[in-house]
């Protein structure tokens, strides 16, 4: 049968979309068997999972190695080298995996999958902080009882050091929130247990263990140093509450951050904080923690790094954007919010030169389906679907892939996570977008040290990719 290039094309995709969703069944179908049998037997701590799943990990990299370590996986080119590396398959990043088209799986899960296998909170629906870690770590689904355990153990390890307490509360309030973030993490290796050990001149095989406890050290910490930050700079001299040790990570954080009483907000940030936990790797802020961990800097060094990245506006910090933009076109619109004029203040924005927050990505070519699971959360509830500033992140939606594709120049038209995130957190009352960023950079820990964890215990050798100047790509292609 003879196909058009472009009919051929399209029936690659279907086909390779069919063999992916036949394969996703399947593994969805292996992840929650293993989860049912797993359900009968005592609890394991994430160590314990570890202990098993790391040798089988290693195994596999070896072999990869010495059977397939001549495989090409592409080509590289021109464009790659000037062009931002998109596209070049280069990291290796084991807990989620980014398709242009469907968006990120976590160890194959999509986000409507984790929804319905992660445990929640008690008396909650969403995924939690502590589910999603499991996940990303050890590629399994914890039971509700090894969710619980994990939970307590970070609320056990999670109040803050005091010389950490008398930093930050010694940072200016005029210090932007994410340059405090960093500094406090940077900070915490102080304490570091890898760094000591490394010092004490342990065997390169501890390395992981070492890792995966400051790991768990940093993810417990982040909402008590977060939410100082917040303390000081919004709400100077409130009391801040002590972590309880019954409530989960986000549960904890809300309730310094004092929206404690707030369960809708509590649930929103405990979806937000888990989808936005792992990107794959390519990200600025994987990305950079991965490289910075690759010396064998301390975990802490090595996130403190990627937070820097996150802090950047066409990456994390594009979510504080969004709001702003969003409060300008409200502002300027006044009560004349119709279609018609959002695509006129569009048209304004590109003119100007500017980006337009919140729209377009590195790898997807399709809506994020974190921003499309952040928006059904606001379908569910009345009180948001009534909120002028929900409404108007919606009616955006409807009109800017329009423009966007118009203006020809973006790959992808589509929203991406940011251009949701922030007008909840506005309908709740932390209307101070500037502080945005931080929540992501609690998030955004949970895959980055699971990566870290993951490059020690398989031995990955410290980052050093060739560059080449003008001049030198020039006579490389001449020859
Ligand atoms: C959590 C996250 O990090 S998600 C991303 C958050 N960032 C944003 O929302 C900021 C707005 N978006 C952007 O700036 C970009 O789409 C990025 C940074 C996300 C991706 O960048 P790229 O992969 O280089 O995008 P792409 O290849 O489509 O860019 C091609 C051109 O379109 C432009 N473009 C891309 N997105 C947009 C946008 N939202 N508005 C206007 N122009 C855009 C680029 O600036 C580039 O212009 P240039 O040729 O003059 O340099
Ligand atoms: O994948 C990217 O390049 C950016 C992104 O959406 C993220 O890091 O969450």
């Amino acid at each position: 049968m003879f196909r058009s290039s472009s009919a051929t094309a399209r029936y690659v995709s279907r086909a390779c979309a069919q063999k992916r969703f036949a394969s996703t069944k399947v593994l969805f179908a292996s992840l929650t068997e293993d989860w049912s049998s797993a359900a009968h037997r005592s609890p394991q701590t994430v160590r314990e999972v570890l202990e098993e799943v790391v040798p089988k990990k290693q195994l596999q990299l070896k072999q990869l190695k010495t059977e397939h370590g001549q495989a090409v996986l592409g080509d590289v080119k021109v464009e790659h080298v000037v062009g931002g590396m998109r596209g070049l398959k280069a990291m290796l990043w084991e807990a989620s995996v980014l398709d242009p088209i469907e968006g990120i799986r976590f160890h194959g899960l999509s986000i409507a999958d984790c929804q319905k296998v992660l445990p929640a909170a008690p008396g909650g629906k969403e995924i939690i902080a502590e589910s999603m870690l499991w996940l990303l770590l050890t590629g399994k689904i914890p039971t509700e009882a090894e969710t619980r355990q994990l939970s307590r153990e970070l609320a056990e390890k999670g109040e803050l050091p005091e010389y950490i307490e008398k930093l930050v509360d010694s940072l200016p309030s005029t210090l932007h929130p994410m340059t405090q973030l960093g500094m406090g993490v940077a900070a915490l290796n102080h304490d570091s247990k890898f760094q000591q050990a490394y010092e004490r001149g342990i065997k390169k095989s501890e390395y992981w263990t070492y890792a995966l406890e400051d790991s768990l050290d940093l993810l417990a910490k982040l909402p008590a140093l977060a939410a100082r930050i917040y303390r000081n700079i919004y709400n100077p001299g409130k009391p801040l509450p002590k972590v309880n040790k019954d409530l989960d990570l986000v549960g904890n954080y809300v309730n310094m951050l004092g929206y404690g009483d707030n369960h809708d907000l509590t649930e929103y940030l405990r979806l937000y904080i888990a989808i936005h936990g792992d990107h794959e790797g390519g990200n600025a802020s994987a990305h950079t923690s991965h490289l910075v961990g690759s010396t064998l800097a301390d975990p802490y060094l090595a996130y403190a790094a990627g937070l820097y990245a996150l802090a950047g506006p066409l990456h994390g910090l594009a979510n504080q954007e969004v709001l702003r933009w969003q409060m300008n076109m409200q502002k300027e619109l006044g009560g004349n919010i119709t279609h018609e004029s959002i695509k006129e203040f569009l048209w304004k924005t590109l003119k100007s030169g500017q980006v337009v927050p919140g729209y377009g990505h590195g790898v997807l070519r399709n809506p994020d389906p974190r921003f499309m699971a952040l928006q059904q959360f606001c379908d569910t509830r009345p009180e948001l679907l009534e909120d002028p500033i929900v409404q108007l992140v919606k009616k955006t939606y409807e009109v800017a892939p329009a423009v966007l594709k118009e203006h020809g120049k973006t790959k992808n038209p589509y929203p991406n996570v940011d251009a949701a995130s922030g007008c909840v957190l506005y309908h709740y009352g932390l209307t101070q977008f500037k502080y945005y960023t931080v929540i992501f950079g609690v998030s955004r820990a949970l895959g980055c040290l699971t990566q870290y964890v993951w490059s020690r215990a398989l031995g990955l050798p410290i980052e050093r990719p060739k560059s080449l100047s003008m001049d030198a790509i020039e006579k490389l292609i001449k020859q």
